[in-house]
């Protein structure tokens, strides 16, 4: 790995060019700028003119933003191997120049993308473009943070490449995505909303519920599905600019092939590292947010003592912290937890702190963590082994690790959850509920419909 300032893009490209010649292979190359200040949507908007997949992240401080466009590179693993993405990252640096004087940043070289739910789980229609894992390397990444915006461009170079038309095709489209006209953001109006089976929903919820009490189960997340259509194809840009708006401490994410994008604004946090840091979040336990001060702090003094999520909590909490445990040499966790408050709902919330033992990456801690209680159950197996045979949705990337990572496994993953799967003027939701002995299915689905609603408004329904 070649690490330089110099960020003249011809410049690198015939540099990398030489060291291409040198090894005899492609040279992986990343140059950053700074750009002037550009909104992160208007950006994921010019996009769409150059037709190229784009992705959206925005951490759940809102302080950082990220916006991809094109793919200068794909790893596509349908068994969505975490050791082998590691591997497979490692060796692309390998042979790179990464010319980047803003590295403190979240700038440079920084791969996006998911895990499915369950790997062993058959990739139907719905989700025929996400199958396995996939992580993405933007052409063009728009980093934006503390008002500052960033642009870094990824490309190969080859021993025979063109550099000089390479430069100049780089420079155009990036010309084309700074300089696009301000976009017009279409309204979304659905048109149609479609329940799937909320019946025989329950009586899977009934099931969980006999089957905790007849085995050895603690938990079952089940989740639902639901189906709407628009007037016309959705516009993305327009989704995230509601979510960005209005779900507040959730992370936004959109991540887009082939014209289907999966798009979300999830509170739940599965793991970040920076510098070593590990920090992760057990959410699990729900109450909707009341109409006055007074409801509100009812709702939630009723959640914080109510003994069936503090239970369903107390799975979480115990689960991570014994997997976060076999990484790290101290681990902070508090005794109790408190609330976390989202728009149309709030949460039960114990944060995670640890320092990672050197020699363990962020991808580590994702694999062990994932599924955790608050998606797939408790113990891990039987739960899994229930949602295999009997939930009636395809899960495919809902519910599952999404997030970045960067040239030193430094970055964050989220669970993808209060998430909905769009493809032209169609789109499917997703919302699940951890089940315990004494759930009542009434109860669950109310607290499923609420989970629909960020993305359902979002979306314009
Ligand atoms: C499964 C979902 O949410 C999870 C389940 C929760 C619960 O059962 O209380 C709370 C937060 C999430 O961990 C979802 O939103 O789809």
């Amino acid at each position: 790995m070649i690490e330089t300032k110099e960020i003249k893009i011809d410049g690198v490209l015939q540099s990398a060019q030489k060291q291409s010649i040198d090894k005899s292979a492609p040279t992986f190359v990343s140059v950053t700028e700074q750009i002037e200040w550009i909104d992160p949507i208007d950006f994921f908007q010019a996009g769409k003119a150059i037709e190229e997949n784009r992705l959206y992240w925005s951490s759940a401080d809102q302080k950082t933003q990220f916006v991809g466009i094109g793919d200068a590179l794909l790893f596509h693993d349908e068994d969505a191997s975490y050791q082998d993405l590691k591997e497979k990252w490692k060796q692309t640096l390998e042979n790179s120049w990464i010319a980047n004087p803003f590295s403190q940043y979240k700038t440079g070289p920084i791969a996006f993308g998911g895990f499915p739910f369950d790997a062993k789980e058959k990739v139907e229609e719905l989700w025929e473009g996400f199958s396995g894992s996939q992580f993405r390397v933007p052409t063009f990444l728009l980093t934006s943070e503390n008002d500052k915006s960033f642009l870094t461009m990824t490309v190969y170079v080859e021993q025979g490449s063109n550099v000089d038309q390479l430069a100049a095709e780089l420079i155009t489209r990036k010309n084309q995505l700074l300089h696009a006209p301000k976009p017009e953001y279409q309204e979304n109006h659905t048109v149609l909303k479609h329940e799937v089976d909320p019946v025989e929903w329950k009586k899977l919820v009934n099931k969980a519920t006999t089957t905790i009490y007849s085995k050895n189960v603690d938990k079952i997340v089940l989740a639902r599905e639901l189906q709407i259509e628009f007037d016309e194809i959705c516009d993305i840009g327009q989704v995230l600019d509601r979510l960005q708006k209005t779900q507040k401490n959730s992370f936004i994410f959109a991540w887009e092939k082939d014209d289907v994008c999966f798009v979300g604004a999830t509170p739940e946090r599965l793991v970040k590292v920076d510098n070593q840091q590990l920090f992760s979040a057990c959410l699990a336990g729900t109450a909707p947010r009341g109409k006055t001060k007074e409801e509100d702090n009812d709702f939630g003094q009723q959640l914080l003592h109510d003994q069936k999520n503090r239970n369903e909590h107390k799975i979480v909490v115990d689960m991570i912290k014994e997997a976060v445990c076999s990484f790290a040499k101290y681990v902070e966790i508090p005794e109790q937890p408190t609330l976390y408050p989202l728009k149309n709902l709030q949460h039960l919330f114990t944060p995670v702190q640890a320092e990672l033992d050197q020699g363990y990456t962020l991808l580590d801690v994702v694999e062990k963590l994932h599924p955790t209680p608050a998606l797939c159950g408790f113990p891990r197996e039987s739960s899994l082994d229930f949602i295999r045979e009997f939930e009636q949705l395809e899960r495919g990337w809902y519910g599952a690790p999404i997030g970045w990572f960067d040239q030193y496994f430094d970055g964050e993953f989220a669970v993808a959850i209060r998430s909905a799967l769009v493809s032209g003027d169609k789109a499917t939701l997703f919302a699940g509920c951890g089940v315990v002995e004494d759930s009542d299915p009434e109860i669950e689905y109310q607290e499923t419909n609420i989970k629909f609603t960020p993305m359902l408004q979002a979306l314009g329904g």
